[in-house]
């Protein structure tokens, strides 16, 4: 018998800000078929939270540097509060979600970034992620929602790259399902002119992607989100999608990566 299929959806912080994108995104995630897993970042509502506490946010490539303090604020906002209100409203919806961060279940385990130029602080690289655990929770057709939270075998939780934790779970469960990944953030998807919301490029393979690369089409999240859909389709994802919010509304004009 063929594997069955399985969709892993990552929506990044700025759809979750706006109320009206992320309702109409998670009645279209609840109405998926089949089983489903859903990742989420909230890099923006972090620095916001930080701000609030009188501490300051710095990014380096697209990465938080996290001190013991940002540490606090991400597991407050990402474990706590956006998790747990993105769950309410999926039960909400009739779809059986269950909140979870890399330290249940040692579903996410990491390892603190060795510092080499840059200390990023408390940033966790995904070493191994619980396969038969979130197997598991699927089979009782429970819908994980991961918050962008690994932890160390120590008990360290470590704030972690919403799209590497989508990626790399894709990747593993790969070796169990036939594997469909979707990035759902602000844009339509991979723009030939970032300025313009209608040239959406249908498909990038490898040598596309090296051109968009080359002409500097691509820049700032796009560019790590890109090398980490490659990484995927060569370690076993079957198909991966990059979309807004309308990913899943027939006739949606998104990008699709292959190999
Ligand atoms: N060619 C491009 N097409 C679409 N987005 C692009 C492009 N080049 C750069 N970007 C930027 O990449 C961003 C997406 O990456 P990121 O901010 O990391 O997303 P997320 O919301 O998932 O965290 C877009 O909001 C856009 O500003
Ligand atoms: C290490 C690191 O940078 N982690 C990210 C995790 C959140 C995330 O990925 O959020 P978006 O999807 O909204 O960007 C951060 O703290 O910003």
């Amino acid at each position: 018998m063929g594997k069955q299929d399985l969709s892993i959806v990552k929506i990044g912080g700025k759809l979750i800000e706006n109320e009206e994108r992320l309702s109409s995104f998670l009645r279209d995630f609840a109405a998926l078929k089949g089983p489903k897993i859903l990742v989420h970042g909230g890099g923006n509502m972090a620095t916001e939270m930080a701000s609030k506490l009188g501490f300051a946010t710095q990014m380096i490539d697209g990465r938080r540097i996290t001190d013991a303090n940002s540490l606090k604020v991400i597991v407050m906002t990402y474990g706590g509060l956006i998790n747990k209100s993105i769950v309410a409203r999926l039960q909400a919806l009739g779809a059986n979600a269950i909140g979870l961060c890399g330290a249940d279940g040692k579903s996410i385990i990491s390892k603190k970034r060795a510092v080499k130029e840059i200390d990023y602080g408390f940033v966790g690289d995904i070493e191994t992620v619980n396969v038969s655990f979130i197997n598991s929770l699927l089979g009782q057709e429970c819908i994980p929602v991961f918050s962008a939270i690994s932890a160390t075998l120590e008990g360290q939780l470590l704030n972690t790259n919403g799209d590497s934790v989508a990626a790399e779970i894709s990747k593993a469960m790969s070796s169990v399902y036939n594997t469909r990944l979707y990035f759902c953030f602000e844009k339509a998807g991979v723009l030939a002119n970032p300025q313009d919301e209608n040239s959406v490029i249908a498909e990038i393979d490898k040598d596309k992607y090296k051109q968009l690369l080359e002409n500097k089409v691509i820049s700032e999240g796009m560019l790590p989100k890109l090398h980490n859909c490659f990484e995927a389709l060569e370690h076993g994802v079957n198909e991966i999608f990059l979309g807004n919010a309308d990913i899943f509304k027939p006739d949606n004009s998104c990008t699709k990566i292959t190999r």
